[in-house]
């Protein structure tokens, strides 16, 4: 039987890019939706539509779904810089909150029965403990958190009525380009860690700023889970498939691979990679920013039989380093 088509919001970004060349090379109908403030058209495999528009428009996305027979949506869509959703919050709450309001009525409109949310670990806040499991108290420290979990609240409320079943996948954090090359972190202004640390290895940049150096961990720097793109891509198939096979569930999943690994240990993994060191620059604490997350993806593992195929450390450097080579010649 063929599969039906999928709406990928947010599909000429990083993440989403990936998930759509996951989709892709698995035989499902794609189309994308995307505003290009933050994508990019040649992150898009030919023969996958693109549809320039913003998703918090309820009217453009009720002729988008009038035109193009979506059975689910991945809603990737969104603004993602924890810092400037402290210094904006207004605009995070729009473009993140406001936006998925207005994507879900549209969707509902159109019955539209299954919805992929890209949710975050910062709706955990800074917890005292790790890892986190997906029943850990929610209680953000930034707009970002917040905006995130607003909508979650939104998809748990309305789902509960019947009208659609959802999935919000709480990823950590995201690293490493699609191993064939294909897709990567292309994004100007680039501020995660380990795509400013490969811009500074290829000379992009003078050096690499580590901000903070005094946080309750044990080399004084920040504590991240961070998971392979591609691996979060398969993760996003299997749970549109739980989704489809399972209408009456619902789920929430946290995506990383349950293990903490430190700002100067993940530059330590890039150097050793690059062969030569780059330059750090050790700085105050960045606003936001909490100082330990880590997964515990019991869940993820159990609900989706969810395998991990590239969480070695040197891997994932490996790939955002060659991305980030391609991307610089
Ligand atoms: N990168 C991470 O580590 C991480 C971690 C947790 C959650 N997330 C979430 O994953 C999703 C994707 O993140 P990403 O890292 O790929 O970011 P990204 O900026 O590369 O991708 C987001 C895409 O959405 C598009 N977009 C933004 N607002 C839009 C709007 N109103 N209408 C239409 N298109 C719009 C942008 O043009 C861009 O292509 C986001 O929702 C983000 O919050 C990311
Ligand atoms: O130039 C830099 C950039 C980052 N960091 C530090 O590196 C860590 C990771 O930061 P970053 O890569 O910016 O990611 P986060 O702020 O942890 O946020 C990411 O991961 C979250 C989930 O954990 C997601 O919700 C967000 O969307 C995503 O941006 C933090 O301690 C930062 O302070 C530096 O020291 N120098």
């Amino acid at each position: 039987m063929s599969k039906p088509t999928i709406l990928v919001t947010g599909g000429a970004g990083y993440i989403g890019s990936h998930a759509v060349l996951a989709l892709h090379d698995a035989g499902w109908p794609v189309v994308v939706a995307d505003n290009l403030s933050n994508g990019r058209r040649e992150a898009i495999p030919d023969g996958v539509p693109l549809v320039e528009v913003d998703v918090g428009d309820a009217a453009a996305m009720a002729d988008l779904f009038a035109v193009h027979p979506i059975a689910a949506i991945m809603h990737f869509a969104g603004s993602i810089v924890v810092p400037d959703s402290v210094t904006d919050p207004h605009y995070y709450y729009r473009n993140n909150t406001v936006a998925s309001h207005a994507l879900i009525g549209a969707a509902m409109k159109a019955g539209i029965k299954h919805i992929l949310f890209s949710s975050t670990a910062a709706t955990y806040g800074a917890p005292e403990t790790v890892p986190l499991d997906e029943d850990n108290p929610t209680r953000p420290i930034n707009p970002y958190g917040w905006s995130k979990l607003m909508t979650e609240q939104m998809l748990r409320d309305i789902a509960a009525t019947g009208a659609f079943n959802y999935g919000a996948l709480r990823y950590f954090n995201v690293a490493g380009a699609d191993p064939q090359g294909r897709s990567g972190q292309a994004s100007k202004g680039a501020t995660h860690l380990l795509k400013v640390a490969c811009e500074a290895a290829v000379g992009k940049r003078s050096h690499v700023d580590v901000f903070g150096t005094d946080y309750p961990t044990p080399d004084g720097t920040c504590i991240r889970d961070y998971i392979h793109v591609s691996d979060l891509a398969a993760a996003h198939v299997l749970a549109l498939e739980a989704l489809i096979d399972s209408p009456s569930e619902s789920f929430t999943l946290n995506c990383g691979y349950g293990r903490g690994t430190s700002v100067l240990e993940m530059l330590d993994a890039l150097d050793a990679v690059n062969g030569s060191p780059v330059a750090r620059v050790m700085g105050e604490r960045r606003a936001g920013d909490p100082p330990q997350l880590v997964a515990s993806n019991r869940r993820l593992v159990e609900r989706l039989g969810w395998t991990p195929r590239f969480a070695d450390t040197a891997t994932i450097v490996r790939s955002a380093l060659e991305w980030e080579r391609r991307l610089a010649s």
